[in-house]
């Protein structure tokens, strides 16, 4: 007798539509039985008199042979995120009905039955949201089950608690968990599915998580530490929040030897900072000399160094500040990875909810090859990098033997080899940054023949024309003698030039990990340092504007100058970030007798502190050292404004106006990063216009 539902489908206000229960329900009551014979799988492929020929020349075609209904909002939404690995398979699955041609019944497949990529999409995004994974008759099987595919998810049931395959009566049954009252939604476990794979975002989904890999270079002493440190294997069910990735074995290590320790880590909601991770960036945080001596310490108190490690308690204050700066760079690096906010994608979502269905494949294809758009290929770029990482991780020792050579090789004067290899660096972090299309990609070279980037067009811009060009010389070992900053500037960007070229070179990958954790240090050093890189060119000009009034100073200029000759006063309210109190703007005033100095005044390119200062000027000469509006690549990366990150729109309306006369702006101070700036120097004749 077939079995009566105790579910059936209604519409809830928090997740739509699903499945309530048509009566009061006790717990471990049977709410729905479907049999295997109202079912589509594997076997019913096999049977189809079309789909069994391309099935026995290996031509899956499970992704489209489904009839179930809905998937258009989840097919929606992965054409949306870019679902490239299905835009490959599909492009994939083309190919092979191609080569399987008219005898194979392949050729005419998609257009017999009017499946083009809008289509696929449906199929694939219905099949990834309704299969249900089952063990039939001892195998593991998926099948689409009709109604039951019709249960939403819960993550409070503990997976695998909520339905099950019965052999003896070859149904797919599904049982109560707890009780329910008439017309509550039942729901059932997927799994413990992120998010990402379940195509739709559950707020507080407890077995969402953020992964994160870590990397230490390991000796033999580290060896087994390291691996005692590790946690222990969570019980069935529990998400492993700790996993070994790459192992050295005893033999790399040997005779001082070291090699990759790598191990990922999943960062959840509940347990967002998890022991284990702060235990592994302990360990790795530890000098020799720190190892040896904890190591003692532990020794004598009894406990061994990976179960201290492991504790509540640092290990030691200063060390553990330490730690916690690693950790915090660590996120942040992941922070930065998200190129959306949480309510940005739910606008989107929403949008896409309501959306007409898109328009048929051929103008969609006609739209997207003649208008590539910088975040599709950028897209492209990273799905690329990231399916790339194992063969990177496989390729690890090539790398490091190719790092070595390209390291010591010569390419040309030394330098010449650095600022190749600076450009290097840049040229890669432009393109995981999605700038390779920009039109002013190549103003960011040193020896503009070696980079990828066509030349760029030379624009009316005021500033962009007289910035000029980068030249090696800038980093020369006779530049940057006397400039710590700048010298550490071209060595970082060098190293990091050669290695992101060796793992190019050996594996045709890049880690994003490594690039993501290079850009973070290069924030970290900026805020040490300052934003803009002095040359000695740069200084000399201003110092030819002496006496200065720097305004919002960070002091390493400052002292520079002072260094160099210049009598200069510098203020410093000590809240860049944000905007400088009115006091400070009130020093302008008193030393209008000299050359006004703004460098980077308005944080991200927002706020009214430039432009309150030189309200406040009544002097005749204004230096301004940042990022110019012409001459930046600003809006290209998310939040950033298109007039640059050093000054705001408004001064830099108002500025040129009041500079009558501007000096040739000197090579320039930069950024370690992929932006250019500048320093304009002139006079300002009317500066009533300015108030
Ligand atoms: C197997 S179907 C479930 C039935 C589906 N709600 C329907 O109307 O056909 C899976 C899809 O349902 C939606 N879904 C499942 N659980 C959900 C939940 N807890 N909240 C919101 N949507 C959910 C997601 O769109 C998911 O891809």
């Amino acid at each position: 007798m077939a079995h009566e539902a105790l579910v059936e489908p209604l519409d809830f206000a928090e997740t739509g539509r699903g499945l309530g229960c048509v009566r009061d329900v006790a717990e471990g009551e049977e709410l729905l039985v479907v049999p295997l014979s109202d079912c589509w799988w594997a076997p019913d492929s096999s049977a189809a008199a079309e789909i069994a020929p391309l099935l026995s020349q290996g031509i899956a075609l499970s992704d489209m042979d489904v009839c179930a209904a809905g998937g258009a909002a989840e097919g929606r939404r992965l054409d949306a995120v870019g679902a490239l690995e299905v835009k490959e398979e599909w492009e994939a699955l083309q190919a092979k009905l191609r080569d399987a041609g008219e005898e194979g019944g392949g050729a005419s497949f998609l257009a017999a039955h009017s499946i083009d990529w809008d289509g696929y999409l449906w199929a694939y995004a219905t099949l990834k949201s309704r299969q249900v994974e089952a063990c039939v008759r001892g195998e593991a099987a998926k099948l689409l089950a009709p109604h039951f595919d019709l249960f939403n998810h819960s993550d409070a049931l503990v997976p695998d608690s909520s339905h099950f395959y019965d052999d003896e009566r070859a149904a797919l049954v599904c049982r109560a968990t707890h009780p329910h009252a008439k017309g509550e939604q039942a729901f059932i476990s997927y799994g413990t599915a992120r998010n990402g794979s379940l195509l739709l975002v559950l707020r507080s989904n407890r077995f969402d998580y953020v992964e994160v890999l870590l990397t230490s270079e390991c000796d033999a002493p580290r060896l087994p530490l390291y691996m005692m440190a590790a946690p222990d294997v969570p019980p069935m069910h529990e998400l492993a929040q700790f996993e070994f990735v790459t192992l050295p074995t005893d033999e790399e290590v040997a005779e001082g030897k070291t090699a990759p320790f790598v191990t990922r880590h999943r960062l959840m909601l509940a347990r967002p900072v998890p022991s284990s991770l702060v235990a592994r960036v302990r360990l790795d945080r530890m000098s020799d000399e720190e190892l040896q001596l904890q190591q003692r310490r532990a020794a004598k108190a009894g406990v061994p160094l990976w179960e201290a490690a492991r504790g509540e308690a640092p290990l030691d204050p200063l060390h553990e500040v330490i730690t916690l700066g690693a950790l915090r760079s660590v996120v942040e690096a992941k922070l930065r990875g998200y190129p959306t906010t949480v309510s940005a994608d739910e606008e989107m979502l929403e949008r896409l909810e309501h959306e007409e269905r898109p328009p048929t494949q051929g103008s969609l294809t006609d739209a997207q090859s003649t208008e590539p758009s910088v975040t599709s290929s950028r897209r492209k770029q990273l799905a690329l990098l990231l399916t790339a990482q194992s063969v990177l991780k496989q390729q690890m020792s090539r790398v490091l033997w190719f790092f070595e050579r390209v390291h010591a090789c010569s390419l040309g004067s030394e330098e010449v080899t650095l600022a190749l290899h600076a450009q290097a660096c840049t040229t890669f972090l432009m393109l995981l940054s999605g700038l390779g299309t920009h039109p002013r990609a190549c103003l960011s070279a040193y020896v503009p023949a070696a980079s990828p980037f066509p030349d760029s067009p030379q624009e009316e811009g005021e500033a962009l024309s007289r910035l000029p060009p980068l030249s090696p010389s800038l980093l020369s070992a006779d530049a940057t003698a006397e400039l710590p900053y700048l010298s550490l500037y071209t060595s970082k960007m060098a190293y990091w030039g050669a290695y992101l070229l060796s793992q190019w070179g050996a594996a045709k990958a890049l880690s994003v990990e490594e690039c993501s954790t290079m850009q973070q240090e290069a924030v970290s050093i900026r805020r040490q340092n300052a934003w803009s890189v002095s040359t000695a060119a740069a200084l000399d000009e201003m110092c030819r504007h002496s006496p200065l009034v720097e305004m919002g100073a960070g002091g390493l200029w400052a002292s520079l100058l002072a260094a160099r000759g210049a009598d200069i006063e510098a203020f410093d309210t000590l809240h860049w970030q944000e905007e400088f109190a009115d006091g400070s703007v009130a020093q302008v005033e008193a030393h209008t007798g000299r050359t006004l100095v703004l460098m980077w005044p308005d944080y991200a390119g927002r706020g009214s502190y430039g432009v309150r200062c030189l309200q406040k000027y009544h002097g005749d000469r204004l230096i301004l050292v940042g990022e110019w509006r012409d001459a930046n690549l600003g809006a290209f990366s998310a939040g950033m404004a298109e007039t640059g990150q050093s000054f705001s729109a408004e001064l830099q309306q108002l500025a040129p106006e009041a500079l009558t006369s501007r000096s040739a702006s000197q090579p320039l101070g930069y950024r370690p990063g992929h932006r250019r700036g500048g320093v304009l120097c002139g006079s300002i004749s009317a500066v009533s216009q300015v108030t």
